[in-house]
């Protein structure tokens, strides 16, 4: 980035500003960008539910795979999945934005006026409002990191360990899409082009990756649920089968996932087929989705489908919890294997019955 100074691009970027004093009631914002920092008053009986997440070039995107836009939709929309993972309402989000300053930066005032477009329209989307961030230039590479403040009622957030034996595991949408639309691009090998412009057979497998929504509204009817009927959640970032093993390790449980129960799209289906690849190893190892996957006490699972129905949304029932070190005894092959799986833990069951330890495997930035 050149040719503009570090104050010159705040104010080009947050252009449109932040509510500031204008209208504290409807947004909590008492003093939005252009101070110190941000004030906000938050909600009576609420508990304040706060993470960030950031994407960095090369890592969580290339010129492959992502329009300006894109970038900056996502790095909101991921930041604010975590929200709907705890069941909370984002309300406000900082974003700290590192663009390399050297003269083989790609980085322009424009391309960053549209991955700011993005952050916007997905902050709006879902009522959040920008209250202030961090500029700073670096060497190569451009970073973007999303802050999110929620409220959650008090002490309904809903957490990674509250899984019991006996319940339902559920996902709140078709899975692995995001990773075959990332494995198609990264294919192409080419400058990302606009969606518009794209195969009608491969649209749905690259506008999950691009634009993923967080399911803020299906985190709500989950955290609005009596008390105790929704056990963990947790969002799929890194692929189904590491967040079902953090709700395993937290809640100290066995999950049990039924292969054929976890919902591919055809898309999905049609792409892996003609890739020559399990569709299903997408879905469990591929991440991005930003589905939710949680549990649901048994005897409230069918309340808990109903009640998604009712919102015009759906609920997969992929699995149930066991307790942790348990095994199918009437299943000689599965429990062999389930001798040597290490407990708590996850495990796969096919159509047949048969059970097989998951490996806990996924998007691991270190691995
Ligand atoms: N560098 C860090 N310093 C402190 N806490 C961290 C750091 N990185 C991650 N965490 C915390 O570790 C937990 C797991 O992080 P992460 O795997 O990124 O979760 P998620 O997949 O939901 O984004 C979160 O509670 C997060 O706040
Ligand atoms: C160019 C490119 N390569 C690989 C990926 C795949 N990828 C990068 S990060 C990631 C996991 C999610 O990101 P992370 O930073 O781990 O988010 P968190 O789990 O903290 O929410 C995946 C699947 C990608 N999006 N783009
Ligand atoms: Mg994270
Ligand atoms: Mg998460
Ligand atoms: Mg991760």
């Amino acid at each position: 980035m050149r040719g503009m100074d570090e104050f010159a691009l705040i104010r080009l970027l947050n252009r449109r500003g932040s509510p500031g004093t204008g209208r504290p009631n409807e947004t909590g914002v008492k003093t939005g960008i252009g101070d110190d920092a941000a004030v906000m008053k938050p909600s009576a009986g609420s508990d304040i539910v706060v993470s960030c997440d950031t994407m960095v070039e090369t890592v969580h995107f290339l010129p492959e795979t992502m329009q300006h836009y894109d970038i900056g939709y996502k790095a909101m929309a991921s930041s604010l999945s975590d929200m709907a993972a705890m069941g909370a309402r984002p309300r406000w989000a900082l974003i700290a934005l590192t663009v390399p300053s050297g003269p083989s930066g790609t980085w322009t005032a424009e391309s960053l006026q549209e991955l700011y477009d993005g952050l916007y329209a997905c902050a709006d989307r879902y009522g959040t409002v920008v209250v202030g961030g961090d500029t700073t230039s670096s060497k190569s590479l451009l970073t973007v990191t999303v802050t999110v403040i929620g409220e959650a009622d008090e002490d309904r957030s809903l957490l990674r360990s509250s899984a019991l034996p006996g319940d339902i595991v559920f996902v709140t949408g078709p899975l692995g899409n995001s990773a075959a639309g990332l494995h198609l691009l990264l294919k192409a090998g080419r400058p990302a082009v606009p969606i518009e412009d794209m195969e009608e057979t491969v649209r749905s497998l690259v506008l999950a990756h691009r634009r993923p929504e967080p399911r803020i509204d299906a985190g709500a009817i989950l955290a609005s649920s009596e008390a105790g009927v929704c056990g963990a959640l947790n969002d799929i970032s890194d692929g189904l089968a590491s967040e079902a093993w953090e709700i395993a390790e937290a809640s100290g449980v066995r999950i049990v996932l039924d292969e054929e129960r976890i919902p591919l799209s055809p898309e999905l289906t049609r792409y892996a087929s003609a890739a020559g690849r399990d569709p299903h190893d997408f879905a469990l190892y591929g991440g991005e989705d930003y589905e939710l996957v949680g549990t649901v006490r048994r005897e409230r699972a069918a309340e808990l489908a109903a009640r998604f129905e009712v919102a015009g949304k759906r609920i997969w029932l992929v699995g149930e919890v066991a307790a942790a070190g348990a095994m199918n005894k009437t299943d000689k092959g599965a429990a062999a294997n389930l001798e040597r799986a290490p407990m708590p833990g996850v495990t796969l069951r096919s159509s047949a019955g048969v059970e097989k330890p998951l490996p806990k495997k996924g998007y691991n930035h270190f691995a």
